[in-house]
């Protein structure tokens, strides 16, 4: 039933923008009753076990889930045009999870006090999150949070995965999204014991896993995205490089239709 299968689309659509919100004032400290640094605090051992383990939770199901054979195999369960949505909802519990159980350690590893810097590195935090937001726009946010599939299910149209951009952020790093996060994660005036393990443990989940996208874009793009990968750093721009920087290159890259091989599934995009 296409409606049904709308609301559910719009169901899993609002757990990740709660999950969203919801992280950003948990990462970063912002008057929650209970943060990555605010919380009962017990021994240290069993504390960094169950938030090491939270992570992991995380990042196996975000990345697992999001490969293509496993995106085939849970498709004999889940139907395509709900299989991003489903997506979307269990990550949003594995985080919702995290919230829960994450247990604060004790310790100060820094604490910026000048008035003036302390400013900077809170611009630095929503800066990041507003890079994160827009670069879904980039990549193309209803896709990746699964609304246009079930929109088009609704339409009763076949579901096109959207192209492989080039453009504006993406012209100049290849994971301005991922950046964003890190860049999250990090920039904190006071980071707390519990703050750090969590930032490590998440840039460790974010190198693991765009090196696994990075894979599915070799398999699906081959050399285009081979070239993509020699003009355009990973993570942090430099000015004298950037997708088309070289003359010609531009049409080579192409922004065309991402998959010559098999297609990652009707599904739609992966994650990191
Ligand atoms: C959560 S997004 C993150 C994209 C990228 N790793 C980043 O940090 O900006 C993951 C999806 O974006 C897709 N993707 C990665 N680079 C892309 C690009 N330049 N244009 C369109 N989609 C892209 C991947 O195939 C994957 O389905």
């Amino acid at each position: 039933m296409p409606i049904l299968s709308l609301f559910y689309g719009l169901f899993c659509y609002l757990s990740f923008l709660a999950s969203f919100f919801y992280l950003l004032a948990f990462v970063g400290d912002l008057g929650l009753a209970r943060s990555v640094s605010v919380g009962p605090v017990g021994a240290a051992g069993p504390a960094l076990a169950v938030d090491l383990g939270l992570v992991a939770l995380f990042g196996i199901q975000h990345s697992l889930m999001a490969r293509p054979a496993f995106k085939r195999a849970w498709q004999r369960f889940v139907p395509a045009h709900l299989e991003r949505s489903t997506y979307v909802l269990l990550s949003s519990t594995a985080l919702a999870l995290l919230f829960l159980l994450w247990r604060p350690l004790a310790g100060e590893v820094w604490n910026v006090r000048q008035p003036l810097a302390r400013l900077g590195i809170q611009a630095g935090f929503w800066a990041g999150a507003a890079l994160v937001v827009t670069s879904t726009f980039m990549v193309s946010h209803w896709d990746l949070f699964g609304l246009r599939q079930v929109w088009a299910n609704v339409r009763g149209t076949p579901y096109r995965e959207a192209p492989f951009r080039l453009t504006a952020f993406y012209a100049r790093v290849r994971h301005p999204l991922m950046l964003g996060f890190l860049v999250v994660f990090w920039a904190a005036p006071r980071m707390t014991v519990g703050h750090l393990v969590f930032t490590l443990a998440m840039t460790a989940y974010i190198l693991v896993g765009t090196a696994l996208e990075e894979g599915d874009l070799m398999r699906n793009l081959g050399s285009r995205y081979a070239a993509y990968r020699r003009e355009v750093p990973r993570f942090f721009p430099l000015p004298w490089r950037r997708a088309g920087a070289t003359a010609g290159r531009e049409k080579q890259l192409g922004t065309g239709p991402r998959t010559p091989a098999p297609p990652p599934g009707p599904g739609g995009p992966s994650a990191p």
